[in-house]
């Protein structure tokens, strides 16, 4: 067997019989147990932590252990290809880097190192609103990388369309608004060191370069950092929209418009009739309700409902290729991985979140073959049984 993403699985056992083992490890546990060695106790905290209890959390990992894959053999799996269709494009895999706020607290090279794994890889990065190098840095910085941009949506509208116009200059190709973080959750770990990132100013520079932005100060952030980071707080977000809010949106931007946090079955149906494109199934990794069902749970019901409708995209407790062969079976087209790359960030930079997505490809690959498949477009839920 020798396509490409299995390939990883091949140079590291030459390189192995060459004394050299792989720069990172290929576990996901001890990845993030690595990742929390080297971090700053708060800010592997504000990464690592989720909502409440974190239930929510842990009910998002124990659904892929629900969910049994059935190996398939003598299939001909020899040719294999990982690339799916996306908004009348392809892209190379069914995989992308999910939209997380202030990369710069796991390394100083922040998004800009994430947007070059991106290029390196063809998996496309999902910048955050709240990212710790700006819209126009992350582009300069990577601009083979394909770009989609995470909007939290402010309550000004100035400073909703200088967002969305930077976007759009600096090429981003997609708009994924968040809808299940309008109000920041109860975080344990986090208001025990009383500590969030955005408070001490760590994820504001599309905020801080933004001339609406800037314009709604009552004084320059650099004299008065404090009341830039209040302001960023009142602006941040807005509770009362409804969804009679999303054609605004429709209306002002012109490339797919992807909708972010959906579990429910009626909410899907409410996003496909706004006009979005796409929704991504996610319990935002268990950091918004605690005790919520998993999101993989979520997704069943959600594609129930508008599977034929629209396109499904996924997160939430993805740590595996064959994490992800149960959600495409279970019908995403695509999935956003979220922690982990975060973690090979941490340990490697650019190096450390393309190591990542070359594990989790190559066993992606793997479990495609030996489950029978070709091709993602290929899965479906008979190769799962519930255990
Ligand atoms: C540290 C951290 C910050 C995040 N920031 C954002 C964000 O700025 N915008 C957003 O839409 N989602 C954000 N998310 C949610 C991710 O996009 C994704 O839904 C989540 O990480 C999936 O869960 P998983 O990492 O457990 O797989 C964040 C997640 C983490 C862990
Ligand atoms: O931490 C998060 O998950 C997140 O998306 C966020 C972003 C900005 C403010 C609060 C939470």
């Amino acid at each position: 067997m020798s396509t490409l993403y299995a390939g990883y699985q091949d140079q590291i056992y030459r390189s192995g019989t060459a004394g050299r083992r792989p720069p990172f490890t290929t576990d996901h546990s001890r990845l993030e147990r690595a990742a929390r060695d080297v971090m700053a106790p708060q800010a592997y905290g504000y990464i690592a932590g989720a909502a409440g209890s974190e239930a929510t959390m842990r009910a998002n990992r124990a659904a892929f252990d629900h969910h049994g894959l059935v190996p398939r053999v003598l299939r001909d799996v020899s040719e294999r290809d990982l690339s799916i269709e996306l908004f009348g494009s392809r892209l190379p895999t069914p995989l992308l880097l999910a939209p997380v706020g202030a990369l710069g607290l796991a390394h100083p090279d922040g998004e800009i190192a994430a947007a070059r794994a991106a290029e390196e890889t063809g998996v496309p990065l999902v910048l955050s609103t709240v990212s710790s190098h700006s819209i126009e840095e992350v582009a300069a910085a990577a601009p083979r990388a394909r770009r989609w941009f995470q909007l939290y949506w402010p309550n000004d509208t100035e400073l909703t369309l200088s967002l969305l116009e930077r976007a759009v200059a600096n090429r981003y190709e997609v708009l994924v608004v968040t809808l299940d973080a309008f109000a920041l959750a109860w975080r344990p770990r986090d208001l025990d060191r009383g500590y969030l990132p955005f408070h001490r100013l760590h994820g504001l520079a599309n905020y801080l370069t933004d001339p609406a932005f800037r314009h709604l100060l009552p004084k320059p952030a650099e004299t008065d950092p404090a009341g830039a980071v209040q302001r960023w707080s009142e602006l941040f977000n807005d509770a009362s929209r409804t969804w009679a809010s999303i054609p605004f949106l429709r209306e002002h931007w012109h490339g797919p418009l992807v909708l972010k946090g959906i579990c429910h079955p009626g909410d899907a149906r409410a996003a496909v009739d706004s006009g979005a494109d796409a929704i991504v199934v996610s319990n935002h990794g268990g950091r918004q309700i605690d005790g919520g069902v998993a999101a993989l749970d979520a997704l069943e019901a959600v594609v129930a409902a508008v599977g034929d409708r629209t396109t499904v995209l996924f997160d939430s407790g993805i740590r595996t290729g064959a994490d992800t062969v149960k959600a495409l079976a279970l019908g995403a087209r695509a999935v956003l991985l979220g922690r982990p790359y975060v973690y090979g960030l941490a340990l490697g930079g650019t190096k450390g979140v393309i190591h990542v997505l070359r594990g989790l490809l190559a066993e992606l690959d793997l479990t495609l073959a030996m489950t029978g498949h070709r091709t993602p477009a290929a899965l479906d839920p008979s190769v799962l049984v519930r255990t």
